[in-house]
């Protein structure tokens, strides 16, 4: 009997899930580049469960980020967000969407490159704009001029983000097409470190 054929939607995911194995994907970049909502798409595609550090830091310790901000201030948001990353990354395999300023920690960056493959959603400052404007849940941006706030973070932090395994770009493209180019780029790293 012939095999039914295998779309190509399907192999795509079975080629990524392949292709990560037991390691975790960690999505890294700026506010609004899409980590939270692509994160939960890519591992519904993969069949692997889903974290989110901030939705998880929030669970601990039962505030929202802005009132962790608000009450004990950024360095000891960092030190939490290190604890729970660390956490987070024993496991494995998951997608863990982390927030913003995750990767630019030192320590949280020391415990994302040993848990897994990381993943810069890259954006431009307009796209994250047109996002991250709609709300206001994110208090590095509760500033007088929140845009000029973002490219001054972009400027700071994207030669940090450089450091994670891969980027891929985060366009005016529905989220599903993200999720796919994710997959696509966990397939493509494995082939290239087949090669070399
Ligand atoms: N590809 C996309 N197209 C349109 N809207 C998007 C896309 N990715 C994310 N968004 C929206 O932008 C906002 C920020 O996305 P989110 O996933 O929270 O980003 P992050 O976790 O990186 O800050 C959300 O309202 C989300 O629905
Ligand atoms: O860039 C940052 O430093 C932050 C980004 C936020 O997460 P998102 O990137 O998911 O918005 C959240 O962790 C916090 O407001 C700080
Ligand atoms: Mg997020």
């Amino acid at each position: 009997m012939s095999e039914p054929p295998v779309s190509v939607a399907d192999s795509l995911r079975d080629r990524a899930r392949a292709a990560l194995g037991s390691r975790n994907l960690i999505l890294v970049g700026l506010m609004g580049a899409g980590k939270s909502s692509v994160g939960r798409l890519v591992a519904q595609q993969l069949g692997v469960p889903f974290v989110d550090s901030d939705i998880e830091i929030e669970r601990v310790s039962r505030m929202t980020i802005t009132e962790l901000f608000a009450a004990y201030g950024e360095e000891e948001f960092r030190a939490l967000e290190a604890r729970v990353m660390k956490r987070l990354l024993k496991g494995g395999p998951r997608v863990v969407s982390t927030g913003g300023g995750a990767f630019i920690n030192a320590r949280t960056r020391k415990h994302i490159k040993k848990g897994g493959l990381s993943i810069w959603l890259k954006a431009d400052l307009d796209v994250l704009w047109d996002r991250v404007n709609k709300r206001d849940t994110r208090p590095l941006l509760k500033t007088e001029n929140p845009k000029q706030t973002l490219e001054n973070l972009m400027n700071a932090r994207y030669p940090v983000y450089a450091e994670a395994d891969l980027t891929v770009l985060s366009r005016d493209v529905r989220k599903e097409v993200m999720a796919d180019e994710v997959l696509r780029a966990v397939v493509e790293a494995q082939k290239e470190s087949a090669v070399s």
